[in-house]
């Protein structure tokens, strides 16, 4: 990994006083070692293609040049993909996605080709539709998007205007864009690289409307890569970030499609006209709930990215003097930039430990469902809800932190950090605004409190909320699991409240649904506590699993993660936790006491620490975070690569400045 060139003093001295096996955590951090060793193998076959390796940084490059570069990098990354699938084994998705971004630096036009494409035929395809379309997706022999997002509508599905119109005679689907607002405008890949899409529409059977189905429509010829007829598509332009993701608008003219198009697992519509409901019509937005719960594996990988760049370059930069007479100090020894930094080194741990138990309920949901059974669902619904929302609103926050932690140089495009930012804060808004996905869960939360009360049985996620009916006379504790408990307590208080508001309004005459939008400021903080509380409980039980069978250097570094996170958030949260719990003045004291001290018991390990991340200079592509720590030598290096440093004087000073400043002078 280090580079041929002589790596930093600091960076070598801050390896030598690591007190854990790196590779023994970066196992335990990726889920097993086969997944790293794996990851290893393809990284090693993708990064020695010469092809894909950038001769001029892609930001000097205007936007259908990069988007051209990033197609063709797709492509041969997708070559790659297939051709180690068949040799080995089929990549997991995040490892296509990590090691991609090695060579696309931001978003892959097939992004949504690779992650919801497939797993919609996947999820919501009969066994036929999936035996016709998936062979041909994996090979890339057709490429796709998922087209639900509208002008006019991306959270409220029911309010999709596209129609999809059932005719008898011919029996074919007749797709519509009816208005302006109907026209699909957001999905990755649409713009100019896919040719077909699955499209969510409003089923109308012999003037009946049956809500929102999923259905498979070819909008360019798989020869030219012309529109077909009656479709209207493009690209909509530059954003935040996701520059090269392709993201596109479409929209429909009376375009026909085979009844079979649409995707039928769950609901059918048949010969004659016949609509057949399947068992819960909000299986229809199965492959949201397994992109939401992928999202918080995302938020852990781009937290590592940042905190990577972040701490290393903290270790490597010197500002400023403790002492007078003294050398400037590394900024890593401010306790203030550790309180910056640590943070997101055990954020990203605790994100992946909940991923890891979110992805297994979700598997079981799937299993359960395969079965008929669909008592879970609820549930994970509204864990899928809350993590997303809270997992990437934390990330695009610790991106920025660790953007800000790196001064001026953070500001730097060559840093990575902003199109990391860019990333992140986009996961806040797609695949469920996040203020929605709060209050999705909000509704759960309600429910869950009121049979509470009823005495009745509560799925585990929320059986919590008994405990907290029972008066609580225990002292508080400053141990991890007494916080965590205090965190519970914080949730159950905030369901309460936000519960007794909607019940006030109600009783003031207001209707329910007055009631639950007076009430939603409460709702979206009972709902946050709820993500806290969870993201605790499962990092603590997690890390005590993980520790149990590490050695005691990785144990050690482990406990002193998980503890900085739950004493962080109850830091952060003192207010609430003096509000709802039995915490006292003399407890949040010694807490403070004890962040200080789990400060100092990590600063040794930052380095080592971020390095299990194992993330790859490639990867990372940064001034400021790569390995060797050539910090100032990459900052001129690139800076060298400016289009306007390939000469000594720019035309424009002839053509503006030259003749500017002499009529300045008259
Ligand atoms: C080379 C690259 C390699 C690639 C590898 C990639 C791998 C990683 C993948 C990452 C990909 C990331 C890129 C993604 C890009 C963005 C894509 C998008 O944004 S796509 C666009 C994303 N767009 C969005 O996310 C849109 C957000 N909006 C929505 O999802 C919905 O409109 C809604 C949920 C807000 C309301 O729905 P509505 O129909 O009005 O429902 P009501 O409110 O009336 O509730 C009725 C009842 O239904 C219940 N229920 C609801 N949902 C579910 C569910 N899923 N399940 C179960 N239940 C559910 C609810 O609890 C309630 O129950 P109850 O209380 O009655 O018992
Ligand atoms: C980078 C990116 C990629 C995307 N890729 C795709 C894609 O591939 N395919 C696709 O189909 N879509 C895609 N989307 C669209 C995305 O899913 C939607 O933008 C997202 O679901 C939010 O919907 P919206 O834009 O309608 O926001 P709005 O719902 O209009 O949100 C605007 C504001 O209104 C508030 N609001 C809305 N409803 C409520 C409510 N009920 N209660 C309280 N507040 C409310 C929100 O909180 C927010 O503050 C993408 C979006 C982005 C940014």
């Amino acid at each position: 990994m280090a580079s041929a060139l002589k790596v930093n003093k600091d960076l070598v001295r801050e390896r030598q006083k690591c007190t854990f096996d790196v590779k023994e955590l970066t196992y335990i951090w990726e889920g097993g070692r086969e997944f790293t060793e794996e990851r290893q193998r393809y990284e090693n076959i993708v990064y020695s293609v010469k092809e894909l390796q950038d001769e001029v940084p892609e930001l000097y490059l205007s936007h259908k040049e990069r988007y051209e570069s990033s197609i063709r990098k797709a492509c041969i990354l997708q070559r790659l993909q297939n051709e180690y699938g068949k040799k080995h084994k089929v990549l997991n998705t995040r490892t296509i996605r990590l090691v991609g971004y090695g060579a696309i630096r931001d978003i892959s036009p097939f992004l949504l080709h690779n992650g919801m494409f497939i797993q919609t035929i996947e999820g919501q395809g009969t066994p036929e539709q999936q035996a016709e379309w998936m062979p041909k997706a994996q090979a890339m022999q057709i490429i796709g998007t998922y087209a639900q997002t509208e002008l006019g509508h991306g959270t409220f599905l029911r309010g999709l205007e596209t129609t999809a119109t059932y005719d008898v005679k011919t029996e074919e689907f007749i797709l519509n864009s009816p208005t302006l607002t109907s026209h699909k405008w957001w999905p990755g890949g649409l713009g100019t690289t896919v040719n077909h899409c699955i499209v969510a529409a409003q089923l109308y059977i012999n003037g009946k409307k049956h809500g929102i189905h999923l259905f498979m429509v070819q909008i360019r010829d798989l020869e030219t890569h012309m529109p077909l007829p009656g479709i209207n598509v493009g690209e909509i332009g530059p954003k935040l970030g996701f520059q090269t993701a392709n993201n596109g608008f479409l929209g429909f003219k009376n375009v026909r499609i085979p009844r079979k198009n649409m995707l039928m697992k769950n609901n059918q519509v048949l010969n004659d006209g016949t609509y057949v409901k399947g068992m819960n019509e909000k299986l229809t937005y199965g492959t949201m709930v397994l992109v939401r719960v992928s999202i918080v594996s995302d938020a852990a990988n781009v937290i590592a990215r940042a905190a990577t760049i972040a701490v290393r370059y903290a270790a490597v930069r010197h500002q400023s003097q403790l002492k007078a007479n003294e050398p400037e100090v590394q900024i890593l020894d401010y306790l203030t930039q550790q309180h910056k930094l640590f943070i997101a080194i055990a954020t990203s741990h605790a994100f992946s430990t909940t991923y890891g138990w979110l992805y297994k309920a979700y598997l079981q949901v799937v299993e359960d469902l395969g079965k008929g059974k669909q008592d879970h669902l609820p549930e994970l619904h509204a864990l899928s809800c809350c993590l997303k929302a809270t997992c990437s609103r934390d990330s695009a926050a610790i991106v920025e932190q660790c953007r800000l932690a790196c001064g001026g140089h953070g500001y730097m495009a060559s840093s990575s950090l902003p199109i990391v930012y860019g990333l992140a804060t986009a996961s806040v808004t797609y695949e469920g605004e996040h203020t929605v996905l709060l209050l999705q869960t909000a509704r759960y939360l309600m429910k869950a409190w009121q049979m509470a009360l009823q005495g009745k049985v509560l799925a585990p996620s929320v059986s919590y909320l008994v405990d907290s009916l029972k008066s609580n006379k225990q002292s508080w504790q400053n141990t991890p699991e007494f916080i965590v408990k205090g965190f519970q307590h914080v949730a159950a208080g905030k369901i309460k409240d936000a519960f007794h508001a909607i019940q006030k309004h109600v009783k003031a005459g207001k209707d329910y649904e007055d009631a639950w939008n007076l009430a939603s400021v409460q709702l979206i903080k009972a709902s946050e506590a709820h993500s806290r509380a969870i993201l605790c409980d499962v990092f603590w039980r997690g890390t005590i699993i993980k520790s149990s069978t590490a050695s005691p250097g990785v144990a050690a570094v482990l406990d002193h993660l998980v503890q900085l996170y739950i004493v962080y958030w109850a830091l952060e949260t003192v207010g609430d936790l003096l509000l709802y719990s039995n915490i006292t003045k003399e407890d949040i004291a010694v807490l403070k006491v004890k962040y200080e001290e789990l400060l100092a018991l990590i600063r040794p390990n930052a380095v080592g620490l971020v390095d299990a991340f194992d993330i790859r200079d490639e990867v990372l592509n940064s001034t400021l975070g790569s390995y060797d720590g050539r910090v100032y030598e990459r900052l001129m290096e690139e800076a060298m690569k400016s289009p306007l440093n390939q000469e000594p004087v720019n035309q424009s000073f002839h053509k503006y400045l030259k003749p500017f400043m002499k009529r300045a002078k008259l």
